[in-house]
Parts: C-alpha cells; structure tokens; sequence
C-alpha cells in the first residue's frame, strides 16, 4: 500500500534549488533571494494592523466550540484553537529541538539533504520549482520515523529528537482526528464518508519544521511564498514571532497573530474538495524579519493516499471524484493550478 512519504517521492520535481542558503556565511542578500514586486503577485499589498487579526480564536472547552469552528472554516478556512490538550511541555520541547536542529553546522545539515526523489530530511520548501527566486527558508520533514536522519546528524544523541519529533506527531494525529470529527458536522456527510475521514488507522501525517532566519533585507525578502496546504487540514506551531499572513479576498494579507499555547489550523486542498468548495481555498505565506529567528512547526494530516476523494454528499459537485494520490500527483507538477484541473 502507497503511503504519503511514497506519493511525495514519485512526484519530487527536480529544482536547480534544492539547498538552502549557507545562512551562516552571508551578509548580505543574494541576488537568487531578492524578489521584486512582480515576481510575487501579492507582496505589494499592505499587511494590516498587527493588532487587528481576524481570525477567530476558539477554545475547544467552550461548549459551542463545534459551531464556531463550522463558521470559521466557512468564513476564513483558518482559526486558532486554545486548550486543545496538547501538553504545552511538549510543544516547547520540540520547538526547541528544531531549533536545536536548525543550529547544526550548514555542512551537517547538508548531510540530511532532501534529494530530488525523497520526501524527507532537510531542504528547500516544496514549491520552491514554481517561483523565480528562493525562499529565505529551510526545512525539515519528517513523515513517520526520523531515526535515520536523526543518527546521521547527532550519531551519540539522537534519542532525544526523535523521542519529541514522535510524541509530537502522535499528539498531532489525536487532534487532527478530535477537529475533522468537529468540522464535518458542518458538512452534509453520509456515515460513509464520516468513517473515510475519521478513519485513524490509515491516515497519513507530515511533520514540517520550518527555520526562517533572520534577514538583513525583509521587505525584498519571502520566507515561504503564496501557496496552500495539499491535505485535508494543517495543525501549525508558530513560536511568538509574527510571519504567517493569510490572503482574504478584498482585504489582502493579514497577519495571523502568534499566541502563546495556541494553535493555528488552516482548511488544507483536500477539505476544501470534500467540503464542495463551501470552505475556502486558503493561501498563506510567512514572511521574514531582521532581528528574529522565527520557527514554526506544520502538521498536516490526510487520509490514506490510496482512498478515494470525492465533494460529499452533494448534488452538484464542482469537482471530479480522485484518489488522493492522483491528487497530491497533480500538485505536485501544477501547484496552484491543480484545483481547478479537476473542477467540473
Ligand atoms: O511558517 C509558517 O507560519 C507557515 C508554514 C506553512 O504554511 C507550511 O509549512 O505550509
Ligand atoms: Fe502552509
């Protein structure tokens, strides 16, 4: 049976930018990374206030918390959650493990290369092959065990990393599955349909710890540019420095505030399908700053890349049916443009 680190694999475009920058050794930013306005479609629009974020903040102890979670993904697609029951020991701890990580030597982080062809270990973002310049990013993915990784960078001390990177994904998984059961009383599904979703035993995570250095030049600079998450919905951890921003239509980017034991969770491609389009398609970006070293840490969760996806319940779909590895296959090679490949 394919699993997620599988589909990924076949579908590797080979990038004249697979490593990251030697952030250790620059002073300045090369031109590779320096990004005009019309090379990144929404870079001239006006962030907003950073005090006025509009994404709902929900604790998922308050008794209407399924409501507000339906309302959220239809409005936005994007909501932060607080007591979600994660330890927030174990939150801290793997943050400061990818920090740990992002610290090595460049040369050792090389020694985890993702090569074209491979779904894990250390590298450039995934849709970097679609955009003209470089992302000020570097990343680590894990899907599963990092054990192999793990020996190759801290050959007498490894336990450590891979014990948090596993008790993380772990906690991630639970919740992913306590949220999709929560959203889908928002949607018309059959019980069909419920079980394909909820399904625990065959679904696929992916971890992504994301770096974004500090930059001597933000404002020319994209820590991870315009894109959406591929999978049914991403838990992500940003550590307290602002850099995600969310596009609404009508009103640009708008920064996604960082709150301390908080959650952000974003509607990814495949719920967007399942939901017939009745929850937005949401681009996100991170950008840099000057003096922090901003972290962040993205689960995303789906359901086994060998089932089938369909709009649910619904009379009129406004998408074919496919199976989740077609899917993930054709964003892959098209990014952005796959959706609408299989809009009918
Ligand atoms: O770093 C962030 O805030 C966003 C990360 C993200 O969007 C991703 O990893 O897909
Ligand atoms: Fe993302």
């Amino acid at each position: 049976m394919s699993t997620l680190s599988q589909a990924y694999r076949d579908d590797t475009i080979t990038s004249r930018h697979i490593i990251p920058l030697d952030f250790d050794s620059i002073d300045g930013v090369p031109e590779s990374h320096l990004w005009s306005p019309s090379e990144e479609p929404h870079q001239n629009i006006q962030t907003q206030d950073p005090q006025d974020s509009l994404i709902p903040v929900i604790d998922l102890s308050d008794p209407r918390a399924m409501d507000l979670i339906g309302q959220a993904c239809e409005t936005w697609g994007m909501f932060q959650i607080i007591n979600h029951g994660v330890p927030l020991e174990l939150v801290k701890e793997a943050e400061s493990e990818a920090r740990r990580l992002f610290a090595l030597t460049t040369q050792k982080k090389r020694k985890v290369l993702r090569s074209p062809g491979e779904a894990t270990g250390y590298g450039l973002p995934r849709i970097s092959p679609f955009f003209p310049k470089c992302m000020w990013h570097e990343g680590f993915t894990i899907m599963g065990s990092c054990v192999d990784d793990a020996k190759v960078l801290w050959p007498h001390d490894y336990q450590r990393f891979c014990d948090t990177m596993d008790g993380y994904q772990n906690q991630m998984k639970l919740l992913a599955h306590k949220l999709v059961l929560l959203i889908l009383h928002r949607l018309d599904v059959t019980t069909e349909e419920m079980n394909w979703a909820t399904s625990t035993h065959d679904s696929q995570g992916a971890l992504q710890l994301n770096s974004y250095p500090s930059c001597p030049n933000p404002s020319r600079t994209v820590g991870l540019a315009p894109h959406t998450d591929s999978l049914l919905l991403t838990i992500l951890h940003q550590s307290g420095t602002n850099g995600l921003e969310i596009f609404v239509e009508g009103l640009g980017w708008r920064l996604v505030c960082p709150i301390d034991g908080a959650f952000v969770v974003n509607v990814g491609d495949l719920l967007h399908i399942f939901s017939n389009a009745k929850f937005p398609v949401v681009y996100h970006r991170a950008m840099v700053n000057h003096s922090m070293h901003r972290i962040s840490a993205a689960y995303f969760h789906g359901p086994s890349v060998e089932s089938m996806l369909a709009p649910s319940s619904s009379s009129r779909p406004c998408f074919r049916s496919l199976s989740v590895k077609e899917y993930i296959s054709l964003k892959a090679r098209h990014n952005d443009k796959a959706l609408s490949l299989i809009r009918i």
